[in-house]
């Protein structure tokens, strides 16, 4: 393509409301506009990449045997009152009327609309196992918008469902989905970990997230320093070392207490399906909500506001059998330990758990930290923030039974499908690879998905000479090569400062040698530039298109 023809609106400045790298470079380069918050038009160079990361996953999810189709955005409401769904998301869900004033969801997912799909039309094991997917816009009416296309409320996403009959047949198509988004995120040219990670309000046990690593990324995954022990710091195990002091159980006391801090308490209350939690912690760990809400066995958990603790007038000395107490595993050996209650501005001493705060039961319930040991036994964890551009479910029959999806097994038994779902973030997954490949003049595009892999500049568009040959090289390669051929009638920094922000992964540059039929070749990943004759190029371009 000629670039004095195309749609590459580039800026000089550094958009104000654009606060990573990627998202500021994604705008000033010309690969996409925003227009509205969160809700982006891709321009011809964004388009081209996310359409090279769509084969990508088009390619890996067809060689595991998963066929596309393609859903509605526009989805009956009815479907999921089945599931429920329709009043469990808020605001989030985007919702329209049509104009028999008939209820409709913006699709944020598609998981109603499959099992619907497949319900009406699969009924034999015979059909088993069967994996669709699309790749299709979402929409999720975030609250907060941010980082360009990392969150957006208009996105693309590639969405697979698998169904099974049994649960072994689950566990081989995760494993083979595992293995496919680990092709399709090394194909992208990510630096990226499989990561435990928890399944949300999806239900279901066995997910992980596929996580791009990057300081600006939401997540935090905890990985061992010694082994490929890598979670979602929600999902992180911790292991329990301390030994229980050998003292004797004083009498319970209230009074002041500045002994060592490490066997004071601390106490957190969440409500969950209407019932009141209370979950105990040494005070110098913190608890992690996602593995309460995982142990109460509920979708969701939410901490009590200040009014709604008062209202509860909560003393854990006094707590009615109606509540629910947990402790962290931490707090088993507490001996004689010390407990602020907020409620009545009271510091007891000689607090022993299973005495005096009616704990019956331990578990895992806070968040794990650097340093801790890593949870398979192997070295130290380490902690690194992520960009969640993937995650794998084991759904089981959550929605098949919620919505009557089943199917005749091969002893004539009706049975409901057992599911799977499995995500990639195809517009965030642009802006990842944005995030991990630029440097201070620009982006860096992995050849696999560079918007185009040669950039030719003719540095002086006045000069014959220069803009025959430049025309020639441009010609000759675009035969076997997609060519970006800088022909505009603009200075040569102003195109050698351009080249860099667009990032294409190599450029020729058409200067004053072009008479003796010499030019440069520039690769944009190292900076490397090598002069040469014209007929070296082809075999210098292949060299540096293969790394
Ligand atoms: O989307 C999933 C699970 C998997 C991910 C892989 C592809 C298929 N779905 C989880 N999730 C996340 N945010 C949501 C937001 C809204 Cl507003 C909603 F209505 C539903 C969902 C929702 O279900
Ligand atoms: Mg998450
Ligand atoms: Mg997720």
């Amino acid at each position: 393509m000629k670039q004095s023809q195309m749609l590459i609106p580039t800026l000089k400045e550094t958009p104000a409301d654009a606060e990573i790298a990627s998202h500021q470079l994604l705008l000033r380069a010309g690969f996409m506009r925003q227009n509205a918050s969160g809700i982006y038009s891709y321009l011809p160079l964004g388009f081209r990449v996310l359409q090279k990361i769509e084969t990508i996953v088009r390619e890996e999810m067809n060689r595991t045997g998963a066929q596309e189709l393609l859903m509605p955005a526009i989805q009956p409401a009815e479907l999921w009152h089945e599931t429920g769904r329709w009043d469990v998301y808020g605001p989030e869900l985007m919702r329209l009327k049509d104009r028999h004033n008939r209820d409709f969801a913006l699709g944020a997912t598609h998981e109603e609309l499959i099992t619907s799909n497949v319900r009406d039309e699969l009924s034999t094991y015979k059909k088993l196992p069967m994996t669709l997917y699309q790749i299709q816009t979402k929409y999720r009416d975030e609250k907060r918008p941010r980082f360009g296309l990392l969150r957006g409320r208009e996105f693309i996403m590639k969405d697979a469902y698998s169904f099974h009959a049994d649960q072994e047949d689950l566990d081989k198509q995760y494993q083979i989905m595992y293995d496919a988004y680990t092709k399709v995120f090394e194909r992208c040219g990510l630096d990226f970990r499989a990561v435990i990670a928890d399944s949300g309000a999806m239900g279901g046990k066995d997910t992980h997230e596929f996580q791009a690593l990057a300081s600006v990324g939401e997540d935090m995954i905890a990985y061992s320093d010694s082994s490929d022990y890598a979670a979602n710091i929600e999902m992180a195990e911790v292991l329990t070392a301390d030994e229980r002091p050998n003292e004797d159980l004083l009498p319970l006391t209230e009074g002041e207490n500045n002994e060592q801090q490490n066997r004071s308490l601390n106490y957190v209350c969440f409500k969950a399906n209407e019932k009141l939690v209370v979950v105990y912690v040494r005070r110098d760990d913190e608890i992690n909500d996602v593995k309460v809400k995982n142990v109460l066995e509920v979708d969701m958990i939410e901490l009590l506001s200040d009014q709604e603790k008062q209202a509860a007038g909560l003393d854990p000395f006094h707590l009615d059998s109606e509540v629910i107490v947990l402790a962290d595993n931490g707090v088993k050996n507490i001996v004689n330990g010390t407990l602020h209650v907020e409620e009545t501005n009271k510091d007891y001493i000689n607090v022993n758990p299973e005495r005096d705060l009616s704990i019956k039961s331990f578990y895992d319930l806070r968040f794990i930290k650097e340093g801790d040991p890593s949870p398979d036994g192997k070295g130290r964890i380490k902690f690194a923030r992520g960009i969640e551009v993937g995650q794998v479910f084991k759904l089981g029959t959550k929605y098949s039974e919620a919505m009557n999806a089943v199917f005749l097994d091969e002893n004539g038994r009706t049975k409901p499908l057992i599911m799977g779902c499995y995500g990639i973030g195809v517009s965030r997954t642009l802006s990842a690879i944005a995030e991990q490949c630029h440097d201070e003049k620009g982006l860096i595009w992995p050849v696999s998905v560079a918007p185009f892999q040669l950039h030719i500049i003719a540095v002086n568009s006045k000069n014959e000479e220069q803009m025959a040959l430049a025309n020639r090289l441009y010609e000759q390669f675009g035969t076997r090569y997609e060519v970006l051929l800088d022909d505009r009638k603009e200075r040569a920094g102003v195109k050698f400062a351009e080249s860099d922000l667009i990032g294409c992964p190599i450029r020729i540059t058409v200067g004053k040698k072009a008479e003796d039929g010499i030019v440069e070749l520039k690769v944009r990943r190292n900076g490397e530039v090598i002069e040469c004759q014209v007929n070296e190029l082809d075999q210098l371009i292949d060299a540096h298109l293969k790394d």
